[in-house]
């Protein structure tokens, strides 16, 4: 009997954080799975896995590859984050624990029922719109971001004004995941003016009665939370809920407008909204790459990880792992796509996935009843992001 030896990590000369990376992922996924279970990249000196079972292995142990040192390539444990960090995405438990029911309880499904109407209504009218200017439209601005700068910021509770700046601090969030490379620099360029927007518009003061973020500050009426933290938790809202939703739009009418057949389905059976979104997800993964922190010497795929280094679990490459999915680069929106890591997977899975279906869907119902076509009027282009995948600018016609 063969005893399995572990080895070192082989080395990939990768770079996730480049642009000919970033504009053509799938090659480099495949480099990426093909070369060895783990390798180390020396340009970040920090290992990474793209195949599917080891990117859930490291997600489903929070203890041996933790999320408090931060779940960027920056090493919280070596150098100070550029923000306080949040008491949940960049915790571990038992505080992980006590402040995601928080906001799990926030977000729950009675919750989630009484913003339906509101976003249905909402997601008609924003179609509405575009039609009447007879359907041509900058798909990512009238429609990605528009959408849940509307409903998921009036949720919230959030003030009218200045509501744009929820787009750059969400860049500033996930480009800040990445190295401090040109597109880390350009997104902070403005942090203090965006921060200056941010951070009073999570307290007490300044969010609406009835909304998600005061119902954050009831946690401290019943002494668990200081209003600092009730402050804080409510900043995750801002952090994770318009950049992600806004690209997975962006992606989920790309992908109609490249496979129009997949239109016509949705269009004779709205019921396959719910799945439709879960493919544009597995086949595109607007979030793209996690870190974690190993907490001691460990192994991964039989090879040896050394502790309190940085892992790069890519939800990308899992996503489209060949081992995992059939004809994983076809978009079927029949597929069974239960087990996709877009929303990340074990204790810390997007806990406000259910508000972004609800978001989505109500907007893919608005649209498939009125819009027979998604047509490209013209070349899109992909932003350069160090960790979110989308599209900077993404023409379209929708033909009524
Ligand atoms: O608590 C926060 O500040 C926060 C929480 C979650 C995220 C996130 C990460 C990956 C994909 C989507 N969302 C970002 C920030």
């Amino acid at each position: 009997m063969s005893v399995a030896t572990s080895t070192t990590a082989t080395e990939l000369d990768l770079d996730p954080f480049s642009a000919d990376y970033i504009l053509n992922p799938y090659p480099q996924h495949e480099r990426l799975r093909s070369k060895a279970p783990v390798v180390w990249l020396e340009r970040y000196k920090c290992y990474a896995t793209g195949r599917y079972e080891l990117v859930r292995a490291v997600l489903e142990d929070p203890v041996t590859f933790c999320s408090g040192a931060g779940v960027g390539l920056g090493n919280f444990n070596k150098e100070p984050p550029w923000r306080v960090p949040s008491m949940v995405l960049e915790t571990d438990p038992p505080n992980h624990t006590r402040n995601r029911a928080v906001i799990s309880r926030a977000l729950s499904p009675a919750t989630l029922r009484s913003l339906r109407d509101r976003f249905e209504r909402e997601a008609q009218a924003l179609v509405e719109r575009v039609l009447a200017v007879g359907g041509t439209t900058e798909a990512v601005k009238d429609l990605g971001e528009a959408f849940p700068l509307k409903v998921f910021a009036d949720a919230v509770g959030l003030r009218e004004d200045g509501r744009e700046n929820l787009i750059a601090y969400g860049n500033m969030v996930f480009n800040g995941m990445g190295p401090r490379n040109a597109l880390y620099e350009q997104a902070m360029a403005n942090a203090d003016a965006v921060n200056a927007w941010v951070w009073p518009a999570c307290q007490k003061e300044a969010l609406a009665p009835g909304g998600l973020g005061l119902k954050i500050f009831e946690a401290v009426d019943s002494g668990l939370f200081s209003e600092l933290e009730a402050a804080t938790l409510v900043r995750s809202f801002l952090s994770a809920g318009i950049d992600t939703t806004a690209n997975a739009i962006g992606l989920l009418l790309h992908c109609f407008a490249r496979f129009p057949e997949q239109w016509d389905l949705l269009v004779g059976d709205p019921s396959l909204s719910r799945g439709a979104f879960d493919e544009v997800l597995r086949l595109e993964s607007p979030f793209q790459t996690f870190f974690r922190t190993t907490t001691k010497d460990t192994e991964l795929g039989g090879v040896r990880l050394g502790v309190n280094e940085k892992i790069m679990v890519s939800l990308g490459s899992a996503n489209r792992d060949p081992n995992r999915w059939d004809a994983p680069e076809t978009f079927d929106i029949r597929r069974a796509t239960t087990g996709h890591v877009a929303f990340g997977a074990g204790i810390h899975g997007c806990v406000g996935q259910m508000m972004a279906r609800l978001e989505v869907e109500s907007l893919l119902r608005a649209l498939v009843s009125r819009v027979r076509r998604v047509e490209s009027a013209g070349e899109p282009r992909w932003m350069l992001h160090n960790t979110l995948r989308g599209l900077e600018s993404l023409p379209l016609r929708l033909i009524a």
